[in-house]
């Protein structure tokens, strides 16, 4: 006599999908099947632009995230009383300045800190490189995290940034920049179809008050045929990832030419300000560690300790 199986239970038709773009607890993810506007199973949802997830789709374009796949990365923003997920799974966080108008520095360590928290690698542009008159001072105040071996892009967005566009062929990035670099120009550039998502979102939302901070993510198109297709995230109003969930130790070593130093100091809990025997501020005194650097990190540790005093619970 043949068994009597029960039918198999129809199998779950699962999707593989990347989030796009987040609105509160509504995802929009980029599926085989196309753009999905996706809900999440539970109550709580915390997802970020380039979250891998799998996804229940259920007709009309519409799906329900029923899981998320291990994060390589995870980068947020935080200040004394919040945080936010801003994105994930990131291999490059592009750092834009200009040559003009001038640019903070400090804002260039800072966001070099968040990408080295997370294993994230930094890749500074300096746009406006066609305003040569003004070149050699941006080139002189990116000396430093030039001599740290972080990579200097020069571009002009004006000329349609096809050199970023070559660099970015195949990786996973995030583009941040104070306003003024040039940003926009850029994203505009390198992915046509942004400037006009950003005006559908505002229309949508039916906002001339809100102004457009959402994350979205593009695709990118690869360079050749065999490289992987890549993606980049615009998050208009980016302009800093606050720090202040590191603390003074991971801010230590998302400082690369600190790492070496660290734990050979005289005193264990040795604060670096003027203890005996800092190994810190003999490098700083050595000319090892940058002046400017050296400043940079201890002013985002003092507002590290301001975000810990405004609030313990962090
Ligand atoms: N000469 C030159 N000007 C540029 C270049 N890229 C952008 N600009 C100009 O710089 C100004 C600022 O550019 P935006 O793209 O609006 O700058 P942004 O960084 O997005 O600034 P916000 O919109 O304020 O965030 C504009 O007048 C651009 O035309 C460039 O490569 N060369
Ligand atoms: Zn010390």
């Amino acid at each position: 006599m043949r068994p009597r199986t029960r039918p198999a239970a129809r199998a779950e038709t699962r999707l593989d999908g990347i989030i796009a773009a987040a609105f509160g607890r509504h995802y929009e993810v980029d599926t085989p099947a196309g753009r999905l506007q996706c809900y999440p199973r539970g109550k709580k949802s915390s997802f970020a632009c380039g979250d891998v997830v799998e996804i229940l789709p259920g007709g009309d374009g519409q799906g329900v995230i029923a899981a998320l796949k291990p994060r390589r990365n995870l980068l947020w923003r935080s200040d004394a009383f919040r945080e936010k997920l801003i994105a994930a799974n990131l291999s490059h966080i592009v750092i834009v300045v200009a040559t003009e108008p001038g640019f903070s520095d400090l804002l260039v360590s800072r966001c070099i800190a968040a990408a080295e928290s997370q294993e994230i690698t930094p890749l500074i542009v300096l746009n406006k490189a066609d305003l040569a008159d003004r070149l050699t001072a941006a080139r002189a105040q990116l000396a430093p995290f030039r001599a740290l071996g972080y990579e200097v892009l020069e571009v002009s967005a004006l000329d349609g940034a096809a050199r970023l566009r070559a660099r970015l062929s195949g990786l996973h990035a995030i583009l941040v920049g104070q306003s003024g670099m040039g940003k926009s120009t850029l994203t505009n550039a390198l992915i046509p179809e942004a400037r006009a998502a950003t005006r559908e979102i505002s229309a949508a939302l039916d906002s001339g008050k809100h102004t457009t901070t959402f994350a979205r993510l593009y695709p990118l198109p690869p360079a050749t045929d065999a490289a992987l297709p890549g993606w980049l995230i615009d998050s208009p109003g980016l302009q800093v990832f606050g720090l202040a969930h590191l603390s003074h130790d991971e801010l230590a070593e998302a400082f690369l030419e600190l790492r070496p130093h660290l734990g050979h100091c005289r005193f264990r809990d040795c604060r670096h300000e003027a203890e005996p025997g800092c190994a810190l501020l003999a490098a700083v005194a050595s000319g090892a560690i940058h002046p400017r650097r050296w400043e940079h990190f201890r002013t985002i540790r003092s507002e590290i300790d301001q975000a810990r005093r405004l609030n313990p619970g962090w």
